[in-house]
């Protein structure tokens, strides 16, 4: 997936924050995109799913993504089965979804997940499991581009784990993941890692390039976790 000669210009600035932005996404694999606070990587994923539009540079990327950024809101009074009906029961049009007609429609990490807690309610959840509960049933929606806005932050190793399983049950979508912890790439035999710095990708690795780097490489200070 090639994205080329990408201009974006904020709302009321003048200058363009991103100029003439190229670079591939590695189709059907997972694409970490990496950088410091405010360099630009929740805007670039407002671009690439059609949340922003650009000033010039069409995309050459699907448009209809799948997009979980870092505001996922919820009622809390609701019950995980109500989740798990408002965004599976519209999708595959089974309002009354039970957990018996889920177990067919999802992956069996998620059901897992699901199945201790389809009675509680949202809101007597802890923050990273509510959070699980969104990414795990968004991802069970299915959309070959899944654009993830820092999925692992405020969720504990244990239970990444079963986001990490979720996105390799679907080993056929193009994932961008943004990330500031070193430790989601260890979860995936092969990734891309983008390095975005200075408005601009600065480096596009391999995992094999990536595990070659120095650990004094400029761009590791992207990373909270090491
Ligand atoms: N509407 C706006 N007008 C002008 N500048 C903006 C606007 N929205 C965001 N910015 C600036 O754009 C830059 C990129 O923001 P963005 O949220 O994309 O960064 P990020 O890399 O995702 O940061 P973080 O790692 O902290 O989530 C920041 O410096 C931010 O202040």
């Amino acid at each position: 997936m090639e994205i080329q000669h990408l201009t974006y210009t904020f709302p009321q600035q003048t200058t363009p924050f991103f100029q003439d932005l190229s670079f591939n996404l590695a189709a059907q694999h997972v694409n970490f995109l990496i950088g410091a606070n405010g360099s630009g990587k929740t805007t670039l994923a407002d671009l690439l799913t059609g949340l922003r539009q650009p000033d010039q540079g069409p995309l050459a990327v699907p448009r209809h993504a799948l997009y979980l950024n870092q505001h996922l809101p919820m009622l809390m009074g609701v019950r995980i089965s109500d989740v798990a009906r408002l965004v599976l029961g519209i999708e595959y049009g089974r309002p009354q979804l039970t957990l018996t007609d889920l177990q067919p429609l999802v992956d069996a990490a998620t059901f897992d997940f699901l199945t201790p807690i389809w009675q509680q309610h949202y809101g007597d959840l802890s923050g990273g499991q509510r959070k699980l509960v969104q990414l795990l049933l968004f991802l069970q929606v299915d959309r070959d581009f899944v654009v993830l806005d820092e999925p692992t932050a405020e969720i504990d190793r244990e239970h990444a784990q079963y986001l990490f399983k979720v996105m390799q049950a679907h080993p056929q979508r193009t994932y961008l993941v943004i990330t500031h912890d070193r430790r989601d790439l260890d979860a995936f035999n092969d990734y891309q890692v983008l390095w975005l710095a200075d408005h601009q990708i600065k480096a596009a690795l391999t995992k094999q390039a990536f595990k070659q780097q120095p650990p004094t490489a400029s761009f590791l200070q992207a990373f909270q976790h090491s």
